[in-house]
C-alpha cells in the first residue's frame, strides 16, 4: 500500500510508514472517541495523575476542568494543592493512586524518576491489576519505557507510552501532540482524555517508538535553538539588530514558532522557564544514545549537547532551554582571557 497522508480535521491523522510496516494513528475526533460520558469527555472511570510539574499540573488541570474524576500525587505534596482546589482527590503514593483509579498518567522528569514512580517502593506497579491502564507521558528512552511497560503488564494491566510534543503553553491550552505506542486498546480507551489535553495524537506501534519519535523531535529542537542563539549573537557582533534578525527569520522559509516565541526575550537575556534546560540536555543525551545504538552519526546534535552541558555548569539548568545562549556568551569571554 502506498504511504498516504490525510488532513481530516484540526486534529491531524497521518498514516506513517516505517520499513514495510504501516503505522496508523487515529483522529481525535473519530466518532468512537468522544461524547457520551460524565463531564462530556467520553471516558468512564477514575483517572490518576502522577507528577505535577510544569507539564503535569496544567494537563491534570485540563482533565479536571473537562469534568474528569482525577486523583493526584506529587513527590512535593504542596504542588497538589492547586489541583485539589479545582476538585481533584489526593492519594499518598503512586501505588494508592493506581489502585484507586482505572487509568493512571505519569509525567515525570526523566528516566530515573519515571522508573522510580512506576516501579519503586510504593510505586504504581503495586496498585496495578488486570483491567487498569498506565500511560507514561514523560520523555524517557525506549529501554526505560520498555522496562516500565514490562513491569506494568506483568500485573495484568495495560501500558501505553505517550510522550508529548509542545511546551508549557500548549499544555495549558490543551494543544499538545501525543506520540503514543504500546497497547492499542488502551490507546483507544484513553483517546478522549488525550483529546482533552492535546490537539493531535499519533499511534506508532510497539513500545519504544513513541520514545524514539519524541527524542528525534527534541534532538532537532535542541540543535535548532543552538543555531538560533549563534545567529543572534553573530548578528549583534557585526552590528545588526538581533530583533530584526528575529523578524526576518519569522517571514522566511526557516520560520518556526519557537524563534518568534523565544527570540525577543533571548535578546533581552530573559529566560522564563517553559522547557527547563536540564530536560533539553537530557533529551539530547538520550537521543545521542539512541543514535549510537543504530550507528547513526548525529554530530550537530552532539555539539549542541556539549553547549547545554556548559549551560548547566553555569547554573542554568532550571532556566528555559533558550538560556543556552548564555553558554555561547561565556565561551566568548573565556576565549578572550
Ligand atoms: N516543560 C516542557 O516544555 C516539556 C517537558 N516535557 C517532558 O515532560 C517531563 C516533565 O517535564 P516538566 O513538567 O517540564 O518538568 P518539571 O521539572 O517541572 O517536573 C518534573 C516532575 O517530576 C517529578 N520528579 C522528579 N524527580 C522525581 C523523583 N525522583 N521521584 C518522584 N518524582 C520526581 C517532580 O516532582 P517535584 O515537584 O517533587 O520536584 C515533578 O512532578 C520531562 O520528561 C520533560 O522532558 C515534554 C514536553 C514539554
Ligand atoms: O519537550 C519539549 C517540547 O517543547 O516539546
Amino acid at each position: 500500500m502506498a504511504a498516504a497522508s490525510f488532513l481530516l480535521s484540526p486534529r491531524v491523522t497521518l498514516p506513517l510508514r516505517r520499513g514495510s510496516r504501516l503505522l496508523v494513528s487515529c483522529s481525535a475526533t473519530s466518532p468512537s472517541s468522544s461524547s457520551d460520558a460524565a463531564g462530556g469527555v467520553g471516558f468512564q472511570g477514575r483517572v490518576g495523575f502522577l507528577g505535577l510539574g510544569i507539564m503535569g499540573a496544567p494537563m491534570a488541570s485540563n482533565l479536571i476542568k473537562a469534568g474528569c474524576d482525577i486523583t493526584v500525587w506529587n513527590r512535593t505534596k504542596s504542588k497538589c494543592d492547586p489541583l485539589l482546589s479545582l476538585g481533584a482527590k489526593f492519594e499518598s503514593s503512586p501505588a494508592r493512586v493506581a489502585s484507586s483509579c482505572d487509568v493512571t498518567f505519569a509525567m515525570l522528569a526523566d528516566p530515573e524518576s519515571a522508573f522510580e514512580v512506576a516501579c519503586g517502593a510504593n510505586g504504581a506497579v503495586e496498585g496495578m491489576a488486570a483491567g487498569k491502564g498506565y500511560v507514561d507521558v514523560s520523555t524517557v528512552d525506549d529501554a526505560t519505557s520498555k522496562l516500565i511497560g514490562k513491569r506494568i503488564t506483568s500485573t495484568g494491566a495495560s501500558f501505553l507510552e505517550a510522550p508529548v510534543s509542545g511546551s508549557k503553553k500548549p499544555a495549558e491550552d490543551g494543544l499538545l501532540i501525543f506520540l503514543t505506542a504500546g497497547d492499542e486498546s488502551l490507546y483507544k480507551r484513553v483517546a478522549p482524555l488525550l483529546d482533552v489535553m492535546g490537539k493531535s495524537r499519533f499511534y506508532l506501534g510497539d513500545v519504544g517508538n513513541g520514545a524514539a519519535m519524541k527524542l528525534v523531535v527534541n534532538m532537532v529542537m535542541g540543535s535548532m535553538m543552538v543555531s538560533f542563539a549563534e545567529g543572534l549573537l553573530l548578528s549583534e557582533k557585526v552590528g545588526l539588530d538581533p530583533n530584526t534578525v528575529v523578524e526576518v527569520i519569522s517571514q522566511g522559509a526557516i520560520n518556526a514558532p519557537m524563534f518568534s516565541l523565544k527570540g525577543p526575550s533571548m535578546v533581552k537575556a530573559a529566560y522564563p522557564t517553559a522547557f527547563p534546560l536540564k530536560h533539553q540536555q537530557k533529551d539530547l543525551r538520550l537521543a545521542l544514545a539512541l543514535a549510537e545504538s543504530v550507528s547513526q552519526p548525529i554530530p550537530t546534535a552532539a555539539a549542541a549537547n556539549e553547549l547545554y552541558k556548559v549551560a548547566k555548569s553555569l547554573g542554568l539548568a532550571d532556566q528555559d532551554f533558550s538560556a543556552v545562549i548564555e553558554a555561547l556568551k561565556a565561551k566568548v569571554q573565556s576565549s578572550r582571557h
